[in-house]
């Protein structure tokens, strides 16, 4: 189908700068997000239609649960959907009676059978619909010989009746079954003012009811209006047919139904508008309206539309010649061009850093480092490159590195050397913490906001955040006790700002009393409000050599709940906090901007040591660009809410844009 210099265009970037409407959510649309990007382009995912259980899941149940006893010789199955369906509603891999086999219709279904525990016997080599895997099935089974087979075809309720119909006059005996149905995705109405402005230069329409659902809400008739100059890519001749009965025509007819074959031909078309992966050839007596009857396929095999949209096969008649051409060719674009093009505001660097809606600024970063008493030489951490456990007088080069890059404070956690069941290291004037706390303050008081982590979990033997009862559960009362005298101490020793991160209740009231009762008042209490229980503190265990056994989860937050988030930074600001903070970043940016949107006072995010470890390690391996994912990190935590941001990068970062 595509040449040799073409198909080299369409490969990598055919799409490169194209966005790309991906009307699919869920897994199936990441993966078409994902091809759409390894072409260069720019996904807009945006659901037309979903799928849902059949309106009676009756006749699904009953059939496998025949299928379990062995009553089937095969399961021919023409959709991811269908795979995903028969084996939630329990079907085994292996029927009892041992001899029933499987048959996929393409590659992608094959691969969600095999997800689901199926083995594949049976796949079309090339034509990965209805056509083809009833043919590819008839090879292999015979015309009625040796014997009449019982083949179960889970399928879209609104599926043609093509495959059953060929199996039937083999001779065999289907038995069709309603096994999904595809109904519309709920709406964003916001989204779809955007396509519509001209959001996206190509829309992907891949099935039969994709196309109406496209029509609805963007069509002719009534819709928001299709986005000028978009092409329509159709996954087959079927989906194009539905397209035309809308009043919609496909530029592009895929040969290939499959993710490959449908970008690829947009990839074609897009270097080279005249190729045949267009549909220009095949329609040019195709009205930009096409009556049904007018429609024509373009160069594809079969009656395709089955393994991307198993609704979209429809008993249209395939290559039937319209009886009287309808219209000239039509040679000009059918939609207006856009007049509304927010690429203007992307053209040149000097245009997007002036039109930026966020900036970093180094003042905006803390950094958090770590202390270790009784080390003489820095150690690394190993899943923490570039950190390291300090000495003292490490530490005091590094806070000046730190205030030298600009950034706005420093964090401060403390290694102890003796550890006990109540952390007596953590309130003593001698402690680690409180030594590198007055040294750090000597040494860059003046330029940084030096802060400490008010917390036990380093200075415990067991490693919890606090001091454990009897029964050996986590006693909040009386670790809030421990917090007074660790503030106060905190705050002898020169802190500015208190980093409360235990997550014991009532500790931001607790402490802010101790220090107003020990005289200090303009000590500044940080809540780490909302934080959740959660892996990505890892590599941080290890920097400061954690004692944990266990988890935090009935201090920390279920990274569940987002309300819950929301609820404990208003009651720390209610008891007093200066600044609040939600933790990890990354995966709570939602937390992070219902903090941003109520809170009266100063909101930071901690982008921790598992955030920090992720893009080292993709980066190490050279799968993504550490200075952008750095920089791309940062900047979606400050445009979520956050006022600053406590980052491992900071002053690496901080050198970079200032
Ligand atoms: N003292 C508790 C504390 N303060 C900051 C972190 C994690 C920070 C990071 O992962 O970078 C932790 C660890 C925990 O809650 O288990």
């Amino acid at each position: 189908m595509i040449s040799g210099a073409s198909a080299e265009r369409a490969d990598a970037l055919g799409l490169s700068g194209r966005r790309i409407l991906v009307p699919r959510g869920g897994a199936a649309g990441e993966r078409w997000a994902q091809a759409v990007r390894e072409r260069g382009g720019e996904p807009v995912v945006a659901a037309l239609t979903e799928t849902a259980a059949p309106q009676d899941p009756g006749p699904l149940t009953a059939a496998v649960e025949r299928w379990n006893r062995g009553q089937y010789d095969w399961l021919v199955v023409t959709s991811a959907n269908g795979a995903h369906a028969v084996a939630d509603a329990g079907a085994r891999p292996a029927a009892a009676a041992g001899a029933a086999r499987v048959a996929a219709v393409g590659p992608a279904t094959a691969e969600a059978l095999r997800e689901r525990g199926f083995a594949v016997a049976l796949q079309p080599e090339h034509d990965f619909s209805a056509v083809g895997i009833a043919a590819a099935l008839i090879d292999v089974i015979g015309d009625r010989a040796p014997r009449s087979q019982r083949l179960l075809l889970p399928l879209s309720e609104i599926a043609s009746t093509e495959l059953e119909e060929a199996l039937l006059r083999a001779g065999h005996a289907p038995e069709r079954i309603a096994a999904y149905r595809t109904v519309p995705a709920p709406r964003d109405a916001a989204q779809e003012a955007r396509i519509a402005a001209g959001g996206v230069d190509a829309i992907l329409v891949l099935s039969g009811s994709g196309a109406a659902e496209l029509a609805r809400r963007f069509g002719p008739a009534g819709g928001n209006g299709l986005p000028g100059g978009a092409m329509l890519a159709a996954i087959g001749a079927p989906t194009a047919r539905a397209l035309a009965d809308h009043g919609l025509r496909a530029d592009v007819v895929a040969a290939r139904h499959t993710v490959d074959g449908l970008l690829d031909a947009l990839a074609e078309h897009i270097a080279d508008p005249g190729s045949r992966g267009s549909a220009r050839e095949g329609s040019r007596s195709t009205p930009r309206i096409a009556p049904r009857s007018g429609a024509r396929t373009s160069a594809t095999a079969g009656t395709p539309g089955t393994e991307a949209a198993p609704e979209a096969a429809t008993k249209a008649a395939p290559d039937a010649a319209p009886a009287i051409d309808p219209a000239p060719p039509r040679r000009t674009r059918s939609m207006m061009p856009p007049t509304v093009r927010p690429r203007r505001l992307r053209t040149t660097p000097a245009m997007r850093r002036l039109v930026a809606e966020t900036r970093v600024h180094p003042a905006e970063l803390i950094l958090p480092a770590f202390v270790r008493e009784g080390i003489s030489e820095p150690r690394a951490i190993g899943s923490m490159p570039g950190v390291l456990q300090h000495t003292l007088d490490s530490l005091r080069r590094a806070a000046a590195d730190a205030a030298e890059a600009g950034v706005g404070g420093i964090m401060l956690f403390g290694v102890p050397a003796v550890r006990d069941a109540h952390g007596s290291a953590a309130d003593d004037p001698e402690g680690i913490l409180n030594l590198a706390t007055r040294a750090v303050v000597s040494e860059a008081g003046d330029a940084l906001v030096v802060q400490t982590d008010l917390c036990l979990d380093e200075f415990t033997d067991h490693g919890h955040c606090g001091v454990l009862d009897a029964r050996g559960a986590v006693a909040n009362d009386a670790t809030l006790d421990r917090y007074r005298a660790m503030a106060v101490a905190q705050a002898d020793a020169g802190s500015a700002l208190l980093g409360l991160s235990g997550m014991m209740d009532g500790q931001v009231a607790a402490v802010r009393e101790a220090l107003d009762e020990a005289g200090h008042q303009d000590t500044a209490v940080l809540g780490y409000s909302a934080k959740y229980a959660s892996a990505f503190y890892g590599p941080f265990r290890e920097a400061v050599d954690s004692q944990l056994t266990g988890d935090r989860r009935s201090y920390q937050q279920d990274p569940a709940n987002r309300r819950e988030g929301l609820r404990e930074a208003e009651l720390d600001v209610a008891e007093g906090a200066d600044i609040v903070m939600v933790k990890p970043a990354m995966s709570y940016l939602d937390v992070l901007a219902d903090v941003a949107a109520t809170s009266p006072v100063p909101v930071w995010a901690y982008q921790v040591s598992g955030e920090a470890a992720m893009i080292e390690a993709a980066a190490a391996n050279g799968w993504i660009d550490r200075r952008r994912a750095i920089e791309e990190s940062v900047v979606s935590i400050k445009r979520a809410g956050a006022d600053a941001v406590l980052s491992y990068f900071a002053v690496e970062l901080a050198g970079w844009i200032r």
